[in-house]
């Protein structure tokens, strides 16, 4: 059997029959698109608008998300399979995941049981082991970047900030969503992997308490908070003993100090007191039924926007040459 990659890669724009639109991004819309050849092959089809993305002087980034999701190989990774370009718009062609955002489920139902979380929280480390594997940080971790497929597991989705790193190498960008930066990033002390497992801990506060553990007004208020520390930040006692002690694991303020963060990698938050009886294996064979039930949108369904206004994510500033490789 070919790779799904190659299976997909005749496919071309004309080929695409638009359904409806499955949401709005800061850079266009994503269509829900089928297949000519075979209606009941349906894809997301994200629109890039080239003005915009050369105004906001997101080049680089496109381009980046573009190859590093091209390469990921996970079920817990929305997977990109062609893209194509014309006059107006970059396109990317990707698996649709019909159950919408977490983000949604999650304002909708307040806050999740522990379960749930550890389920959500699970797809996220196999989906982050994945890419550290691969020398890559993901630096935009949120509810809103988490989608759920027809079954209701989770795929990690919105690769504008990834970014490829060498062994031992830091980065400077200023990016994120201003709830879910880490210290090093705010201090500009230079960032790499244990930046995403700071963001798995504020992931873990938020799925279990329905809001970040720092929150205030404007983004120099969040800021100040994130730099007062995980130690200031009062639980709410929904948060169990367990995913107490494994946030604050997880939220050192030294980036080296966080759990995950040494040469055992994700595999160590794996081994956290909280996980214990978890079925990893049975969540890599997506064999386990899922928590979350997801409400399939599509074609008939008048409400496919997502209701609630989902923060935004501070793009950094960088240029480049780009859209010959679309
Ligand atoms: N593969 C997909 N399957 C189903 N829905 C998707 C898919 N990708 C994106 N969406 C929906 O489309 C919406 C817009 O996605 P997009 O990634 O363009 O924007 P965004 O999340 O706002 O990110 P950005 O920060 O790049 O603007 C999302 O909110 C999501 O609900």
């Amino acid at each position: 059997m070919p790779a799904v990659n190659e299976a997909f890669s005749k496919i071309e724009l004309s080929d695409l029959v638009m359904e409806c639109t499955l949401g709005i991004g800061g850079f266009g819309r994503v269509e829900l698109v089928s297949w000519k050849k075979n209606p009941e092959l349906t894809f997301a089809l994200k629109c890039l608008k080239k003005q915009h993305i050369v105004r906001t002087k997101q080049q680089e980034h496109i381009l980046s998300e573009r190859t590093i999701l091209f390469n990921a190989r996970s079920n817990f990774i929305c997977r990109l399979y062609k893209t194509f370009r014309d006059a107006k718009f970059v396109y990317m062609l990707m698996e649709v995941c019909l159950g919408g955002e977490v983000w949604t489920v999650l304002r909708n139902v307040g806050n999740f049981d522990e379960s749930t979380s550890r389920f959500v929280v699970a797809c996220v480390l196999e989906a982050f082991q994945h890419l550290h594997d691969r020398g890559i940080i993901f630096r935009d971790l949120k509810p809103e970047n988490l989608l759920l497929d027809n079954q209701g597991y989770v795929k990690l989705c919105d690769f504008g900030f990834a970014k490829a790193i060498g062994p031992g190498k830091k980065t400077w960008t200023f990016c994120g969503t201003p709830e879910y930066v880490s210290p090093e990033v705010i201090l500009n002390k230079g960032h790499s992997f244990p930046t995403d497992i700071w963001q798995i801990g504020i992931l873990l506060f938020e799925l279990l308490t329905g809001s970040p553990p720092f929150t205030a007004p404007d983004s120099m208020k969040i800021y100040g908070a994130i730099l007062r520390g995980i130690g200031a930040v009062e639980f709410p006692p929904v948060v169990g003993k367990s995913a107490r002690a494994l946030i604050k694991r997880l939220c050192k303020e030294s980036p080296s100090e966080r759990l995950g963060s040494g040469s055992g990698g994700i595999a160590d938050v794996r081994k956290h007191k909280w996980f214990q009886g978890f079925d990893w294996a049975g969540l890599r064979r997506m064999s386990i039924v899922p928590p979350l039930r997801p409400k399939i949108r599509g074609p008939n369904d008048a409400s496919n926007f997502d209701k609630f206004e989902p923060r935004v994510s501070i793009p950094p500033d960088e240029i480049s040459g780009w859209d010959n490789d679309f």
